[in-house]
């Protein structure tokens, strides 16, 4: 069964799902490391040479290639950009939706130019890309979690529903 999380950027999906791997003792793939290792490109590059489109594409590929497998999976924030991709999530029932209030998130990304949905954008073109994915991370989710609780925390939270399932 693939772990996987979910949620906008800055959410904590690289850095939770890698000490949840940690703590399950099982391998942790961040899916845009996956893309960037595959392709021999930065995500910034991908997005500046072919463009979004061609990055979801790979990203799609990438999830298919990786779920099923018994790994902790970070995806990327735009992961449900993609029906298709929305399509394979549902099938994977261990979800696990990364969420805090917004202005967090974008305390969290600000400056960080690896994203090139985010950098240069303003805290309202955040807001609007924010709510208009919103919906979708709840269709696909399994449980959500607070993630302005501190690494650890969220952690232990996701460990506490694992065990009791
Ligand atoms: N629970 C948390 N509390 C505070 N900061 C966090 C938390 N989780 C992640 N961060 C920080 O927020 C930024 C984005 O984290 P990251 O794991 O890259 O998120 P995502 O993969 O969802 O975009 C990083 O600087 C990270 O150190
Ligand atoms: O939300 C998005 O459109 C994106 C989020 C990024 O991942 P993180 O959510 O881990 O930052 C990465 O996949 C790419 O920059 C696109
Ligand atoms: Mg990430």
């Amino acid at each position: 069964m693939t772990i996987v999380l979910v949620g906008f950027m800055g959410a904590g999906k690289t850095t939770i799902g890698r000490r949840l791997a940690q703590v399950l003792g099982r391998p942790f793939i961040d899916l845009d490391s996956y893309i960037v290792e595959k392709n021999g490109r930065t995500i910034t590059e991908i997005f500046e040479s072919e463009g979004e489109e061609k990055f979801r594409q790979l990203e799609s590929h990438a999830l298919k290639a990786c779920l099923s497998q018994d790994i902790v999976l970070a995806t990327g924030g735009g992961i449900v950009e993609v029906r298709d991709n929305i399509h394979m999530l549902k099938e994977n029932q261990l979800n696990i939706w990364l969420d805090t209030d917004i202005d967090e998130l974008y305390s969290r990304i600000m400056g960080d130019e690896s994203r090139p949905n985010a950098s240069g954008q303003t805290f309202l073109q955040i807001k609007k890309l924010y709510n208009s994915r919103v919906s979708r991370y709840n269709e696909i989710a399994f449980m959500q979690v607070d993630s302005s609780q501190s690494v650890d925390d969220c952690v232990r939270e996701i460990m506490k529903i694992l065990t009791s399932l």
